[in-house]
C-alpha cells in the first residue's frame, strides 16, 4: 500500500491541529508519526483511516490497483488512542468477534488465535475477561486485535504506551515481523529509543506542522549538520584551561578527562586538535552520533524558539 499525503489541514472549533503537512508511505515500511502531546498525529490518523475529512490538502491511497481517499477498513488494521475492546468479555471473545466481523473462518480465526496469543505469550489467559488483565497484557490483546486479519496496513496510536521494557521490545519484535510478513506499518509513539530501531521513515511534528522528516540519517543531517566530537585527555583539565586553549570553539568538559566539542560550518577537527594538542595530551577522540531522542529534543528547542522570535 502506497499513501501520499498532500497538504492536508485539520482545524477544529478554536484549533488549527494540522497545517500543511506533507509525505509519502512506501509499501512495506514502517513510518512513524512523532512529536509532543497535541502536535497533530491523532488528527492525522483520524484522516488516514477516514474517521475525519482533511480540511485542505488530499489524501492518496494506493493499494491492488484502487486509489482512495483514505484507507478502505477491509486494508485495515487499526489500534486507536482511546483503544476499543470490551472490559467485561474474555481475551478470546473479543479477538473472536472481531475476527468475524472481518471475515475470517472459524479455522482462520482459530489459527490466528493461537499464533498471536503464543507470540505474546497469552495462550493460558484466552478464558479471562479483558479486565482482569494487567494493562501490559490488554494492550497486547488490543495489538493482537489489530493485526488478526493480516491488514496490509495497520496503524497503531501509540503502541509501547503501559508497556514495561520487556514487552516493549516484544512490540518492536512484533512490528517487525509484520514488516517481515509484508504489511506496511504507521505508527505513533513517545519512545524514541524504540522507534529507532524501527523506523524507516519518520515524521516529527510540532504544533500541527512537519518539524524534520526522512530516514534518521536524514534526519540527522537535517537536524545536526556538524556531528559532535568526543576528546579523552590523558590527564585532567579544567574549564579555565579550555577557555584560552580553544577560544572560538563551542565545547562542554563533561569530565575533567572527557571534552564534547560542537564544529561549526567553518571549523575543522584538524585545526581544533591542533590548538589542544601544545597543551594536554589526547587519549581518545570519537565522533558522536546524536540517538533520536537527543535529535527529537534539539528540533523541538529549535522549534520553539524560531515560534518565539516571529
Ligand atoms: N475532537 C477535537 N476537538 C477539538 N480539538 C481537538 C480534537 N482533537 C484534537 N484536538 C486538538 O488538536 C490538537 C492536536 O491534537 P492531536 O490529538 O492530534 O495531537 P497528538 O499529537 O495526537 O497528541 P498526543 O500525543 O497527546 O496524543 C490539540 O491541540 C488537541 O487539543
Amino acid at each position: 500500500m502506497q499513501i501520499t499525503v498532500t497538504q492536508i489541514e485539520k482545524h477544529y472549533a478554536t484549533v488549527q491541529a494540522v497545517r500543511g503537512v506533507s509525505f509519502q508511505i512506501q509499501p512495506g515500511e514502517i513510518f512513524a508519526l512523532l512529536g509532543p502531546n497535541g502536535a497533530g498525529k491523532s488528527s492525522i490518523i483520524r484522516m488516514l483511516v477516514g474517521m475525519t475529512r482533511p480540511d485542505a490538502g488530499h489524501i492518496l491511497v494506493q493499494h491492488d490497483g484502487g486509489e482512495f481517499d483514505h484507507v478502505p477498513r477491509r486494508y485495515l488494521g487499526y489500534l486507536p488512542e482511546d483503544r476499543g475492546l470490551y472490559a467485561d468479555k474474555s481475551v478470546e471473545k473479543n479477538l473472536r468477534f472481531l475476527a468475524q466481523l472481518h471475515g475470517l473462518s472459524a479455522a482462520e480465526t482459530e489459527q490466528q488465535l493461537t499464533h498471536w496469543l503464543n507470540v505474546f505469550e497469552l495462550t493460558d489467559r484466552r478464558k479471562e475477561d479483558l479486565k482482569q488483565l494487567s494493562k501490559g497484557n490488554q494492550q497486547k490483546v488490543q495489538l493482537i486485535a489489530a493485526v488478526i486479519h493480516r491488514p496490509a496496513l495497520v496503524i497503531l496510536d501509540e503502541p509501547f504506551s503501559g508497556l514495561d521494557p520487556l514487552n516493549q521490545e516484544k512490540v518492536v519484535q512484533f512490528l517487525q515481523q509484520l514488516r517481515a510478513d509484508g504489511m506496511t506499518v504507521i505508527l505513533s509513539a513517545h519512545q524514541m529509543a524504540m522507534v529507532e530501531k524501527l523506523a524507516d521513515h519518520m515524521l516529527l511534528m510540532a504544533k500541527g506542522q512537519a518539524v524534520l522528516a526522512g530516514t534518521l540519517a536524514q534526519i540527522r543531517s537535517q537536524a545536526q549538520p556538524q556531528p559532535e566530537v568526543v576528546i579523552e585527555t590523558e590527564q585532567p583539565i579544567s574549564s579555565e584551561q579550555l577557555d584560552r586553549w580553544l577560544a572560538g570553539y563551542s565545547w562542554l568538559l563533561q569530565t575533567p578527562q572527557r571534552l564534547l566539542v560542537r564544529l561549526n560550518e567553518t571549523q575543522q577537527l584538524s585545526a581544533c586538535l591542533q590548538q589542544l594538542l601544545p597543551y594536554c595530551a589526547l587519549k581518545n577522540i570519537s565522533m558522536q552520533n546524536p540517538d533520536l531522542h537527543q535529535l527529537y529534543l534539539n528540533a523541538m528547542t529549535q522549534h520553539q524558539q524560531q515560534e518565539q522570535a516571529v
